[in-house]
């Protein structure tokens, strides 16, 4: 990565404002997954080991500027503390005069969390004058916040032209992982592309498109192309503007010489309920009534033996509803062919994937799973990110 880092400037006795993403999910005031949490880890360790003194900010949930209650992170800090097994000061603020008293009584070593910077309107305005305020906390801006670099924000973008700016652990590794994979890929390359809507994944499949050998294509935005591939697909997920779109993509992965795998047969629901009932059926005989929620197992097996003969795959997007077990074999069959494939570089691009991994407990035998859900379709898209682009040149 051509940006600084962390491991590029002199930190002892620094104040040092660490932008990270701690937008976790919370049931009753407690955290239920502290992946995000962890994965600061290495840079606060690294900051506080190297003399800083760590003022963290965070945004949690979309309170829209004002201050909800529930969306306090005080929680955080709880858990972060007992992570880091050290006291971690909370403020409830973000910046300003009682916010400066607590950092003054800073030593080397500490660590302070400081309120959700989105109860401000300013933060995702980046409004110039929140960004000067939270410059004035700090001596040196860290980003750790990979989750939210697709986000010019006050704490992610506009801070960044007041102090010095560099990266945090986290955020070198995630540009380093996602950035090889796009740039120099092992070959075979595979991109696994599922979840819902075609909509939200046009830039991503128009960019691997360029790139990969196989693309595969599974979730409820495959009953687009199925449809496109011209088969009735019932009451299955259909984008009809897009259509045409997806007919362009399948000449273009012809015209590249891109394996494009479509679903061959589908586990078909007679309603979108948990206890529908169900049935496999091929591809082309899925009646008027009836709707496709997950690839079938002939589609399982296929996309499993591609995984298995690549050397690098990219997953975003489950292949069907798989918060229900009735409809959850096929994207379970993708993550266990992953787990099994032990000479392919596995990366899982955050989001609904990565909460499938970890649901199906295969998260330790994935190469690497991104705390980015948004930020890395942003990256595979070929998007610049603006709280990366907004640190300072090696
Ligand atoms: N065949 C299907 N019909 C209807 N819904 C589906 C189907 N397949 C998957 N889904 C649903 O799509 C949702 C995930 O899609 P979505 O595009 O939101 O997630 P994602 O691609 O992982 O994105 P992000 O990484 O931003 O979370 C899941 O909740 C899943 O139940
Ligand atoms: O959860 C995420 O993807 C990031 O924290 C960004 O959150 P946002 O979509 O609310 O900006």
């Amino acid at each position: 990565m051509n940006k600084k880092s962390v491991k590029d400037v002199d930190l002892k006795g620094k104040r040092v404002f660490c932008r990270v993403d701690f937008n976790v999910p919370m049931k009753d005031g407690e955290v239920t997954d502290e992946t995000r949490i962890r994965a600061a880890l290495p840079t606060i360790q690294y900051l506080t080991d190297h003399g800083a003194k760590v003022i963290l900010a965070s945004h949690l949930g979309r309170p829209k500027g004002q201050v909800v209650e529930e969306l306090r992170l005080t929680p955080v800090a709880k858990r972060l503390s007992a992570l880091l097994g050290k006291e971690v000061k909370k403020a409830d603020e973000a910046y300003g005069d009682a916010v400066k008293e607590m950092i003054a009584t800073m030593s080397e070593g500490n660590v302070l969390l400081l309120e959700n910077v989105r109860f401000y309107a300013g933060e995702e305005k980046n409004d110039p004058e929140l960004a000067k305020a939270f410059a004035n906390l700090a001596d040196l801006y860290v980003n750790d916040a990979f989750g939210a670099a697709h986000r010019a924000h006050a704490s992610t973008e506009g801070i960044a032209q007041h102090l010095p700016a560099v990266s945090g652990l986290l955020m070198e590794k995630e540009l380093d992982v996602l950035g090889k994979a796009l740039s120099n890929p092992e070959r075979p390359f595979t991109a696994i592309i599922g979840g819902a809507k075609v909509k939200d994944k046009i830039g991503v499949i128009d960019n691997l498109l360029e790139k990969v050998d196989n693309l595969i294509i599974g979730g409820g935005l495959a009953y687009t192309f199925v449809k496109a591939n011209g088969h009735e697909i019932g009451k299955s997920l259909l984008e009809e503007d897009k259509i045409e779109l997806a007919q362009s993509f399948m000449k273009k992965a012809k015209e590249k010489g891109v394996n494009f795998y479509m679903p061959v047969d589908a586990v078909i629901a007679s309603d979108f309920a948990i206890d529908a009932e169900s049935k496999v059926v091929a591809i082309e005989d899925i009646p008027s009534d009836w709707q496709a929620l997950d690839i079938g197992p002939k589609t399982a097996e296929i996309y499993s033996d591609v995984i298995q003969n690549s050397k690098l795959v990219i997953w975003n997007g489950p292949m069907g509803v798989f918060e229900w077990d009735k409809f959850a074999g096929g994207t379970r069959a993708v993550a266990e062919a992953l787990a099994e494939a032990n000479d392919t570089y596995s990366v899982i691009g955050g989001g609904d994937s990565a909460a499938a991994v970890e649901k199906f407990h295969l998260g330790d035998r994935m190469s690497h799973i991104s705390t980015g859900g948004g930020a890395s379709l942003e990256f595979m898209e070929g998007k610049a990110l603006p709280g990366v682009v907004a640190l300072n040149d090696k």
